[in-house]
């Protein structure tokens, strides 16, 4: 009777996402679904937080980011058949909170209004065909340096929320009380989730937020809601984005940073994790690429409307693909799983910062790997590469770093003699940095 209810759903499912054709099984697949939910569960936790920092509420933050996880990677299933699941960036989400919110002091509906236009140039990119043109054109080292910038961004992020690195009037940056309590549990957090990790444990990130935060309660630093209940109102952040206030002039330069870094966050992911699939030719172009681009840019759409920061493929669905993944079965599964973390928001609201932090940290330690691909020897490359990798964390901005690095890379190779390497695509996107650098420069 179990055979046949397996063979009936393994007809099913080999109908919807050809399994066989791609070497895999349905036990495989829902595996590594369970695998990739497990290194990126972490984001239901860390996106409220970082939200929380530009005035959003932190539950109906939680809700909506389980919401999108789950809308975005079933869609990427069902539409693209590939094993990549999507939530809300990380990277973008502090560009939102903490420079764009926080530091221009505007609202957060403005912030979330101007993510929504970013969305939509980004959909237009994308029907547009602009964004394959600009895949294809992307050189490597740019590429590289992107993934590496967002991930010492990132680390810098998690150090600073736990407390190992604070801010300085006479250095800028100093390390923090390495006795506090924060510290310790940040740093604990963080060796947990690398051991575990390079043990082969997907369940890594989880476990060491688990393990942080029971310890912060048995110290008196956090309070116990329960664990599971209903999920609570999305009201106050669903719909809420100011569309039309945040569409002026002003706002130009924001939404345009929204647009050009969800475009290669989302695009370099996409490359990578079906590279790791081996499904991506030399150009990092994969089948059904025009399907997954498509289900990347409507869910940012849909997750501006719905309440949280830019939606990106997840990087860390390559653990998923390294233990088999192979179809969009992979995503659907991971895309279950987040809904069902619906019911379980009290926990979210009791994990606290330095809990997340060695997550963070460690997304940092995933993101820098793809520098060791770069040719050091070459300055051409590993010089743009360099500066967009290091423009991010010590400008905390993304965009600074892209504009950095695209720049480099025309001036590196013009400088010696090697102009005719340089695509039109980057050329492009330098110019448009370099016309934003003297317009914010002039007033
Ligand atoms: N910005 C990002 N891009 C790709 N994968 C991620 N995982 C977490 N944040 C990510």
């Amino acid at each position: 009777m179990q055979q046949n209810t397996s063979a009936a759903n393994g007809g099913l499912f080999e109908r919807v996402f050809k399994l066989r054709e791609h070497g895999t099984d349905v036990r495989t697949e829902l595996i590594a679904g369970a695998t990739t939910f497990l290194t990126m569960v972490y984001i239901i936790f860390v996106n409220p937080q970082i939200l929380s920092a530009a005035g959003m509420d932190t539950q109906a933050v939680f809700v909506v980011t389980c919401l999108i996880a789950a809308i975005g990677s079933i869609g990427m299933g069902l539409v693209a058949n590939l094993p990549i699941a999507l939530a809300p960036a990380m990277g973008l989400n502090a560009f939102f909170a903490f420079v764009v919110v926080g530091g221009q002091h505007l609202t957060w509906q403005v912030g979330m209004g101007a993510i929504f236009w970013g969305a939509i140039g980004f959909f237009l990119l994308t029907v547009l065909r602009v964004r394959y043109w600009l895949i294809a054109s992307i050189p490597f080292a740019l590429r590289a340096g992107i993934g590496a910038g967002i991930g010492l961004m990132i680390a810098l992020m998690g150090l600073h929320n736990a407390g190992i690195v604070v801010a300085s009037p006479a250095t800028m940056v100093t390390v923090g009380k390495l006795t506090s309590l924060p510290c310790v549990l940040g740093t604990l957090g963080f060796f947990i989730i690398a051991i575990l990790a390079s043990r082969g444990i997907h369940a890594a990130v989880l476990i060491a937020i688990l393990v942080t935060t029971v310890l912060g309660y048995l110290f008196g630093d956090v309070t116990f809601h329960g664990v599971a209940s209903l999920p609570p109102s999305i009201a106050n952040v669903f719909g809420q984005l100011a569309i039309k206030d945040s569409f002026s002039l002003g706002m130009g330069a924001v939404i345009f940073s929204f647009m050009l870094v969800s475009l290669f966050d989302s695009s370099g992911t996409l490359i990578g994790v079906a590279g790791k699939a081996g499904l991506a030719d030399e150009h990092g172009r994969f089948p059904r690429m025009k399907q997954a681009l498509l289900v990347d840019s409507t869910a940012s759409v849909l997750g501006a409307f719905m309440g949280t920061s830019a939606i990106s493929t997840y990087i860390e669905s390559s653990a998923g693909v390294s233990v088999g993944g192979r179809t969009g079965l992979t995503a659907v599964a991971v895309g279950v799983l987040f809904l069902l973390a619906i019911f379980f928001s009290p926990l979210a609201a009791m994990v606290p910062a330095y809990a997340a932090a060695g997550a963070l940290i460690f997304v940092g330690v995933l993101m820098t790997a793809e520098l060791k691909r770069i040719n050091w020897d070459d300055m051409t490359e590993s010089v743009p590469a360099f500066i967009t990798a290091v423009m991010m964390p010590f400008c905390f901005s993304i965009t600074e770093g892209i504009a950095g690095g695209f720049i480099a890379y025309c001036v590196m190779k013009a400088g010696t003699g090697r102009w005719r390497e340089i695509r039109l695509p980057v050329l492009v996107v330098a110019v448009l940095f370099l016309i934003k650098f003297i317009m914010d420069g002039s007033h």
